[in-house]
Parts: C-alpha cells; structure tokens; sequence
C-alpha cells in the first residue's frame, strides 16, 4: 500500500521528543539544519541516483563517479553552497571518489605542513579544484612502516633541483586514491637526501601528469591498482600505483613543481638540511587530522546499519501467532535485541567521542601553533585508539545488521553488503588497526614507566588521568621496551580497554551538560547504560580475573542490561528516525523510512537485468543441452 506508514505505530510508542533528538544527533540547530537541507537537495535530484551501482561494469561505474563528481562540483559552485554545506552533499552524495583525498588529505595536508609561501601558490589552485591532487604515501613493499619506504628524493644543489626516484619495485607508490586515473598533483612521501646524507622521510608536492592532456609527465608510470573488494563498493575509487623515475623539478625549489613540505625542516640553496625544533612527527600531521575525521564517520555508517535492521526487525515477523493473530515482530524477542540494541547504543556513544575529538584535535591545532607540543603525544594516542576501536566495532556491527536481517540482509537492495565492502577498508587505510593499537600501548607503557619513576615529576593529565588513582600502575617499575613484543598481544588489549575507558567516560560527561527535548536525556542514559555494561558483560572474563568485580556484580550487571533493553524497546524506531536518514542515503528496502518492505522488494527483483527476458541468454547453449543429455557432445 503506497503512502502507508507501516511502522506508525511504532512511532506513536517513543517516549521522548525525536526532533529534539535529532538536534542532539546532529550536534547543533545550525548543523541539523544544513545537514537536512543538503540531504534533501541530494535525494531528490536524479543526478545523484545509485541504485544502479552493483549491476555497472567497472568502467561504466567509475565513468559515472567522474560524472557525479562533475555535477557535484557544478551544484556547489551554482548554488554558492559553503564549505560546510559541500562537505555535507558529500556525504549524502555517498560514493567514495577521488574528490575524497583532494579534499580530505591533499588540501590538509598542504593546509597543515606547508610553508606560507607553498599554501599561496597551491591552495587557491586546490580550491578551485583548478589542480586535483592525492595522498601518495603507501608503498608496494611498505604500508604501516612509513620509515621503510624507500621512494627517494635527492637535492641537486648544482641545479637547485630535488630528483625523485623509485630505485625499486616495491618502491611503486601503490593505494593512493585518486592518483589511478585523476590525479594531477600529489603529496609523495620520500626519503630526503641532501649532500648524499639521508633525513628521513618527508612530503614533497610532484606534478603527475599535464594540465593540458592530463598525460602523465616524464619519468611517471601512473595507473589504477585493480579491482577491490565487492561489486560496485568502493570501486567507484581509483586507487593507484606510481613510479617515478628520475622526475626532475625544473623551477627554484620555492615555486617548484616538485616542492618539499618545509614546516618541519629546510633545504637551503647551498643544499644544507635544516630540521626546525618542531618533533618530527608533524610530518605524520594529516594522518592525525584523517584519523579523527574517520572517527566522527564511524558513527555514520554504524548509525546506518543500526537504522535499517532496526525498522526491518520491526516490520519482520516469524512465530509466535496466538489463536491466528500475527506472529511476533522479531525485534521483540530477547536474543534481537540483546544483538541490536548494543550496536544501537555504539553509535550513539560514536557520535560523541567524535565531537570530543574534533573539540581535541582542535586544541592540539592551536597549541601546535603557539609552539605548544605538550599534548601532541595524547592526541596521537587517542586519534590512533579511536580509529582502531571504532572501525572495528563498526566494520562488525554492520555485518552483525546483516545477520539480523536475516537471508534478505544479503540482497544487495538491502543496502547492507555494500556498506560493509565500503566501510571495512577503514580498518586497514590510515594505519592498520592493529598498529594502531601498538602505538597506544607504547604511549600507556611510557606513562605508565613515567608513573614508577622517581625522577619524573610529571603528573598524567587527561584521558590518562586515571592512572594515577590505579595502585598497581603506581608501583610499575617498567621500562617502555623491556618485553614490549612478547606481550604486544595483551597490550593490545590493554589499549582497547583505555579507548573504551575514554567512549564510556566522554558519554558520561555529555549527560552532564544541558540536553533539552521531552525525554531526549533519559533516552540517552538508557543507551549509556547499555553501552557500558554489554562491554562489561562481553569483557566481564577480565574483570573476573582481575577481582575488578565480583560474580554476583557481573550476574548484576547482566539483569540490568535486560531490563536497559526492555526500555529502549518502545523507543526504537525514533532513536533511529533521530539520525533523520532519507531513503536516498540509506539507499536499503529493508530500512525505508515507511517499512513497506516486501512490496519493494518484490517490484526490484522485476528490475534485476536477468529477469529482463524469461528464458536466460545461454539456454540454447548450456541449460537446453544438459537437459536433452546433449551436454558432451556440445562445443563448451
Ligand atoms: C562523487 C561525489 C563527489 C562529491 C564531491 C564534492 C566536492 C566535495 C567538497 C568537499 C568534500 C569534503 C570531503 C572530505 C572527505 C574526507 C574523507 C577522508 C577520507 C579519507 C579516506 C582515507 C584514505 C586512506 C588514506 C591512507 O591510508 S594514507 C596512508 C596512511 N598510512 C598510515 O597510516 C601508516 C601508519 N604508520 C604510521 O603512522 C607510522 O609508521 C607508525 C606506525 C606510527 C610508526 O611510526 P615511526 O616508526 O616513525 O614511529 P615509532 O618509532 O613507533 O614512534 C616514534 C614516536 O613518534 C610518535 N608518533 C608516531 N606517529 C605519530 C603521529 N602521527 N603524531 C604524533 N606522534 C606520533 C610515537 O608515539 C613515538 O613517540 P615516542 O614518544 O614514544 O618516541
Ligand atoms: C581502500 C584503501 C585506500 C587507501 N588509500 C591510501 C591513500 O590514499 N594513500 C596512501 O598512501 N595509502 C593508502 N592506503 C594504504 C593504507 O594506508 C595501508 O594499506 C595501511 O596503512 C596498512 O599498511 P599495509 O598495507 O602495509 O599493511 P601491513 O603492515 O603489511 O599489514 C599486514 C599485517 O601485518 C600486521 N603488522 C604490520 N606491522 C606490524 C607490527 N609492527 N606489529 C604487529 N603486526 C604488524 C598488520 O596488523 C596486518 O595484520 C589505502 C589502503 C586501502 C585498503
């Protein structure tokens, strides 16, 4: 029945005021506002449509992705839409593409490491989009190990030039998105060596190919790495490979087309290397800047998968029909919601933990800028933490949804494949999770050694704070590397438990502040309960072991979540509206806002192209032959 609302009487059920629960989602009046405007322009405009995107052959679909970023680009400059309102079409725009890494790495990263005289020449070109450019760190031979890539980048103080050379196969730039097909410009990282002495690895910025014919320029070898996980998925991207041989720069190293990244050190014409006394590390700068921009997504695409198997375990049914009555909505029964409602509360808590980290890595911005480095290890720590948890919780929790959708969570007109094939790279680009994870329990093992010494007199502040109230930690005499290796496996858990230590903590403190709307707050207690006590439940084998809480706390623990989820249960349906999806952008039958599922499913599998004729192509070949028994004496 078109114009039906099949899950209205789910709504009628929700106890608390779900526009004001909206406002919360979004983060701000302002923000909720953009962020419905943009979503509506983008679902109502057939030039964004992407239902057809699984049955398009690779070329067709990267085509129509050039297509799309084109109209996209010509939207936002007829409309005069803002940078926050772009950065929003984007979103619902939801097809990953080389527009991505222009944006989201290039741009940043000549905002956030290049000299004054650099952002000048490059950034209005950027922004125009007058150049496009990629993030070409990652080699063939080396991913996570940045200080074992092996692209050179060699001073020639005779002709004021840097050469850049990849002496080795897997020295080939290889990943990088964008730079397969579009990308004119690039941020390639290399090892920088002036007067035949290594400094390290730095970002240089290199023309790839012409402006005028877009073919590539002397001594680059440029293509696309190959088709990747999933039909459609993030194949709209052209991850690429690239090698340079010999690329020369044929202007002053100021203007150069080949321009090193200077903010963390120099190269004086007479060819001596200058490093500055800002750490080294600045050079990693944009990976920390990506990391939380991929936190605050996390909550994103959780949200979305929560959102369709949310609405479609309401409209589903299966047993429990009294006297011929209707059988029972599957998100009632206890096993659904003790595996939704979790997920459910995961993307809520997400969404706060990304708020709080764009507030930190503001913080860290501005101190970095009065010369400030005291904080750049914690946010190191916990960009790097909070990537790793979140991705992999959210890589797991969609296709945990697709599991309780049940045999039709695996169509594709479910939304719900491709999703996961888009959203499961994030737990391997921008540092592999479980490196991630290493590099926080080496800044926990160094504080924690900082907290047995007697010499130190720093007292741990922040997200560490609570270290000091730990008695054990006191006593730790540890030093950072002694049998770091050999117990890498427990630290790693050791880090998981202080990022989800942060997640519980900064929900907590966002129910201390002001939250206006009928219910909204106790709504969002409810969740902060449930997310806190399922990973006390999950995890509660180590806070057995550790006398952390007793049998009969954990037996506690678990009637509580029972009775948290009772309670979420009337509310459901709006907690998931409040994310305000349109179907454009859920782009999944089983989610649709109206829960008129099967009718929908029933007329897209019509459209498949396979039923496009009755009888298959290939019958007379192969099916008729094999029925007559023909099958080998037929030319295969
Ligand atoms: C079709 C539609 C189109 C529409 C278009 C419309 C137009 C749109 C307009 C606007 C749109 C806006 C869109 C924006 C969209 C944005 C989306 C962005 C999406 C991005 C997608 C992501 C793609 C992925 C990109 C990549 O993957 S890039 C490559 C990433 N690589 C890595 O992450 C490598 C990981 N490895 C490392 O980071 C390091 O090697 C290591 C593991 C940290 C080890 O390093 P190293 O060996 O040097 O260190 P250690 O010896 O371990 O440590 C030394 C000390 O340094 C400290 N440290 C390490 N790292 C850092 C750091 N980053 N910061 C600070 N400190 C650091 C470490 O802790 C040690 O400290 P110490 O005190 O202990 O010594
Ligand atoms: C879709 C996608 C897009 C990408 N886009 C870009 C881009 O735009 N630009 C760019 O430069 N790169 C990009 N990358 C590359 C990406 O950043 C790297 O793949 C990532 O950093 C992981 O590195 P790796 O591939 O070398 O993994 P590896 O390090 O080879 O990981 C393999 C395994 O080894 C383990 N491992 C590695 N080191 C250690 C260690 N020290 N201790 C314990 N275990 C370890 C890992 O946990 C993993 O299980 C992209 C990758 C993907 C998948």
């Amino acid at each position: 029945m078109e114009g039906v609302d099949h899950l209205a009487h789910e709504r009628n059920k929700s106890e608390f005021d779900v526009d004001a629960m909206k406002i919360v989602w979004a983060g701000s009046p302002h923000a909720f506002d953009v962020s419905d405007r943009i979503s509506k322009l983008v679902a109502s405009d057939p030039g964004f449509r992407k239902d057809n995107r699984s049955t398009l052959s690779r070329k067709e679909l990267f085509k129509n992705t050039l297509r799309k970023a084109a109209y996209a680009w010509k939207t936002i400059v007829d409309l005069r839409l803002s940078e926050e309102e772009a950065a929003k079409l984007r979103f619902y725009v939801d097809e990953p593409a080389f527009t991505d890494l222009h944006w989201g790495m290039f741009i940043p990263a000549i905002k956030g490491q290049g000299t004054e005289e650099q952002q000048q020449k490059w950034l209005p070109l950027a922004y125009k989009m007058q150049i496009i450019g990629c993030y070409a760190q990652t080699e063939l031979g080396h991913g996570s190990n940045v200080q074992g890539l092996e692209t050179t980048a060699t001073f020639d103080s005779q002709t004021d030039e840097f050469i850049i050379h990849s002496p080795t196969l897997t020295s080939s730039k290889w990943w990088p998105g964008g730079l397969g097909k579009v990308a004119t410009h690039a941020i390639a990282y290399a090892r920088l060596i002036v007067g035949g002495r290594e400094h390290g690895v730095h970002g240089f910025i290199v023309q790839l190919r012409s402006l005028e014919d877009h073919s590539p320029l002397l001594g680059i070898t440029v293509g696309d790495i190959g088709m990747k996980f999933g039909n459609g998925a993030y194949n709209t991207m052209d991850n690429g490979v690239l090698q340079f041989d010999h690329v020369l720069d044929v202007y002053s190293i100021a203007f150069a087309s080949i321009a090193v990244m200077l903010w963390v050190s120099q190269v004086t014409c007479e060819g001596k290397y200058k490093q500055s006394d800002v750490p080294r590390q600045l050079v990693y700068g944009t990976m920390v800047y990506v990391r939380q921009t991929i936190v605050a997504d996390a909550s994103c695409a959780l949200s979305r998968a929560v959102c369709i198997a949310t609405r479609y375990s309401a409209v589903r049914r299966q047993f429990g029909s009294q006297n011929g009555g209707p059988e029972t909505q599957v998100i009632d029964y206890k096993t659904q919601q003790s595996r939704l409602f979790p997920l459910l509360a995961s993307a809520y808590a997400f969404r706060f933990i990304g708020e709080w980290l764009k507030w930190l890595y503001a913080d860290v911005t501005q101190r970095l800028q009065a010369n400030d480095f005291s904080t750049l290890p914690e946010a190191h720590a916990c960009t790097a933490g909070l990537k790793s948890l979140t991705t992999t919780a959210t890589a797991d929790g969609i296709e945990e949804c697709r599991k309780l959708c049940g045999g039709h969570g695996y169509l594709c007109s479910s939304g719900l494949p491709e999703l996961f094939a888009v959203y499961v790279p994030a737990c391997t680009y921008e540092g592999d999770n479980t490196v991630l994870l290493l590099q926080v329990a080496r800044f926990l093992m160094k504080t924690v050694s900082q907290l047995g010494s007697r010499l130190s007199s720093k007292k741990p502040v922040g997200t560490i704070a609570y270290m000091t109230r730990v008695e054990h930690l006191m006593q730790c005499r540890c030093g950072v590397q002694r049998g770091f290796a050999e117990l890498s496996a427990d630290l790693v858990e050791a880090a998981v438990a202080h990022c989800q230590l942060i997640v519980v903590s900064k929900f907590i403190e966002k129910l201390q502040q002001e939250i206006p709307g009928k219910g909204v707050k106790q709504q969002l207690e409810v969740l902060c309960n449930i997310y806190a006590l399922f990973l006390l439940h999950k995890h509660q084998g180590d806070f057995l072991s550790t006398g952390c809480i007793t049998p009969k706390h954990a037996a506690l623990a678990n009637d509580e979540l029972r009775s948290l989820y009772s309670q979420v249960r009337p509310n459901a349906i709006a907690l998931v509206d409040a994310f305000n999806y349109t179907d454009h952008y859920l782009g999944s039958i089983l989610g649709c806002y109206d829960g008129n599922v099967y009718p929908k499913l029933y007329e897209a599998a019509w459209k498949d192209p396979l039923n496009e004729s009755v009888v298959p192509d290939g019958y007379h070949l192969y099916i008729r032959p094999l029925l007559k028994q023909e099958i080998r004496t037929a030319r295969l």
